[in-house]
């Protein structure tokens, strides 16, 4: 089974769960005193996608402003991002469309997007709809989730809507046809990974 490995980066304001999200995913641990991030942190999980093997390469960068100018070198190169706002935060999901519009304007080009809703155990005190969050990233092309890593709701399914989205390996190129390739034209792989 080939093995893919994926550079996925976490974006979005500071405190909506974006390290929260990791650890749930890797660890199945959640940590109510976490701390905030520092520059950036980096783990990695495998899961099976069809023929594949995903290994996300996951950096989970700092949501405070004074790590800003860092994200580019985490973002760049990257298969996909999941941009994370608080569905109990309205000024998140306005921070959530600047890194958007950022990823837009110098993110890898065909960048899969992923909007995570997170915090959705709150909901009784949400200030962002999941209509309008959904609206939204149909608008961008994104993948629209809401998520607890709290009680651990939707939190796998970010990443596996990410591996859906993500084209399969020209099966040319990782050899699972070797002898056709001999006689084959060179193709490009569609292989976005880092
Ligand atoms: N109720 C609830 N709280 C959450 C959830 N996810 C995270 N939190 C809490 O929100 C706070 C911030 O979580 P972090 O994961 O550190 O947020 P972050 O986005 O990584 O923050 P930075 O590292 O500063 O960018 C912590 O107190 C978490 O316990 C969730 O799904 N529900």
């Amino acid at each position: 089974m080939a093995i893919r490995e994926l550079k996925v980066c976490l974006l979005g304001d500071t405190g909506v769960g974006k390290s929260s999200i990791v650890c749930r995913f890797v660890q199945d641990h959640f940590d109510h005193n976490i701390s905030p991030t520092i520059g950036a942190s980096f783990m990695t999980k495998t899961v099976p996608c069809g023929n594949e093997l995903h290994k996300f390469l996951i950096w989970d960068t700092a949501g405070q402003e004074r790590f800003h100018s860092l994200a580019p070198m985490y973002y760049r190169g990257s298969a996909a991002a999941v941009i994370v706002y608080d569905i109990t935060k309205q000024d998140s999901f306005v921070t959530l469309k600047k890194w958007v519009k950022e990823l837009k304007e110098h993110g890898p080009d065909n960048i899969v997007m992923a909007i995570a809703g997170n915090k959705c155990d709150l909901a009784d005190i949400r200030e962002v709809t999941f209509k309008e969050a959904k609206e939204y990233a149909d608008s961008i092309g994104a993948i629209a989730v809401e998520t607890s890593a709290k009680n651990s709701i939707n939190i796998e399914e970010v990443f596996q809507g990410i591996s859906r989205k993500i084209p399969p390996l020209d099966p040319y190129e990782n050899g699972e046809i070797g002898a056709m390739k001999l006689g084959r034209p060179s193709l490009q792989s569609t292989n976005r990974c880092c």
